[in-house]
């Protein structure tokens, strides 16, 4: 891919930042679909005011309750966790060209990106498909231990096949050394630590840096892990993850009394790191450098290195299931450009046009993708000879 090959200097937030406009806000409103309403649902965290907590950070997960087939358990840190999977995978299945959108999931608001493929593909014709993606939940289902978010085989495999086609990025919360390690693929573009993190192909293992936004931050993201840490030992289930340029505390084997206490805890380390700010994602608390930089940035950032900032003839597809995405993606919308799908099995408030309900329905779409491309883009053995000499 020519524009894949786009190597800048690690930049500082001051450069970068300069010409690129400010995020916007979304709202979540998904409600779990047994209807519970939590205690931080109910507001608990009202006092917070964390961005995303309208769903409680739940991310609407209907299956809960859910138990994995074969629980496979891990110590890490000292602790020991037992990972499942939360979300149901749809099961593969042959679907027809067509399907019907007729899930109370799908409205006509937010039509399946498969049932409506005609129109995606109508989007995209005649344009520069590029593409994002959020890891947790979009590529991967949700599971109880973070470091056991592994995609499959086959995903990697579409994934693989849609950067041949597309140039093609991971944008995620996760640190970038972690999400490589699960994707395990160099040739696509990387914004870990929600955009603090931005990296690109390599043909070595370590991919490329472009930018570090927050560099400056990293003594103090470390300070305050070590201060989460000891702050949250005595919470059963709690976890702190270290994303290097941010930081999540899990509460999803939290029990449910406890959550709001953990907030609590949270909040009273951070009085100490005024230069953090706390937010909320999937039953995830989420601490970052309190600077004008986010996802939405990073998604801006890698257009316009792939020399796409001022051309009407791009479409950026954003595949994604957290509110942080949405951030993005109200950028992408802001200039005007962009096809937004969510994936959700529950209804949310949301800017995206389409919906898909899992990671399985998102692999089937990257295929889809895949083929409509390879339909237009005939092999040179394929295309008439005459064609084939110009
Ligand atoms: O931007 P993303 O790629 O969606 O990353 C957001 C967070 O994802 C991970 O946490 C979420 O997935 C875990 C594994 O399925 C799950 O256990 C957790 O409850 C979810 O919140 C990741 O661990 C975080 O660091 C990311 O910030």
């Amino acid at each position: 891919m020519s524009n894949q090959d786009v190597v800048l200097p690690d930049m500082g937030i001051a450069a970068a930042a300069a010409a690129l406009p400010g995020p916007g806000r979304a709202l979540f409103a998904c409600r779990g679909a047994a209807g519970a309403v939590s205690s931080l649902r109910r507001g608990a965290y009202g006092g917070l005011g964390l961005p995303g907590a309208a769903d409680g950070g739940t991310g609407g997960e209907p299956f809960l309750g859910a138990r994995a087939p074969a629980p496979a358990a891990v110590a890490a840190a000292g602790r020991t966790y037992t990972s499942r999977v939360v979300e149901r995978p749809s099961a593969r299945r042959p679907r027809p060209a067509a399907p019907p959108s007729t899930s109370a999931t799908r409205g006509r608001k937010h039509p399946s990106a498969l049932g409506s493929f005609d129109q995606v593909a109508a989007a995209a014709k005649g344009k520069r498909v590029v593409m994002f993606m959020d890891y947790d939940g979009t590529l991967s289902p949700i599971v109880t231990d973070t470091d056991m978010a592994f995609m499959t085989a086959e995903m990697r495999e579409a994934v693989r096949d849609v950067a041949k086609h597309f140039p093609t990025a991971i944008v995620t919360g996760r640190c970038v050394e972690k999400v490589c390690s699960f994707v395990g693929l160099s040739e696509l573009y990387y914004a870990g630590s929600h955009g603090m993190d931005i990296k690109g192909p390599s043909s070595k293992d370590d991919q490329t840096v472009l930018l570090h936004p927050a560099r400056e931050f990293l003594p103090v993201i470390d300070k305050a892990f070590r201060a989460l840490e000891e702050r949250t030992r005595a919470t059963p289930g709690a976890r702190v993850e270290h994303n290097k340029f941010c930081l999540s505390v899990h509460f999803r084997c939290v029990a449910e009394k406890s959550w709001s206490p953990l907030a609590e805890q949270v909040k009273a380390v951070l009085r100490d790191f005024p230069e953090l700010k706390l937010t909320e994602g999937r039953k995830v608390l989420e601490i970052r450098p309190s600077i004008m930089w986010d996802k939405g940035r990073a998604v801006e950032f890698l257009l316009k290195s792939l020399g796409f900032d001022d051309r009407s003839d791009v479409l950026p597809v954003y595949i994604w299931d957290d509110r942080t995405d949405e951030d993005a993606f109200k950028v992408l919308k802001k200039r005007g450009q962009g096809l937004g799908i969510l994936v959700s099995k529950c209804p949310k408030e949301t800017d995206a046009s389409y919906s898909l309900q899992d990671p399985t329905e998102v692999m089937e779409f990257l295929v889809r993708l895949v083929e409509w491309k390879r339909l237009r883009s005939p092999s040179p053995a394929a295309r008439p000879r005459a064609q084939q000499q110009k």
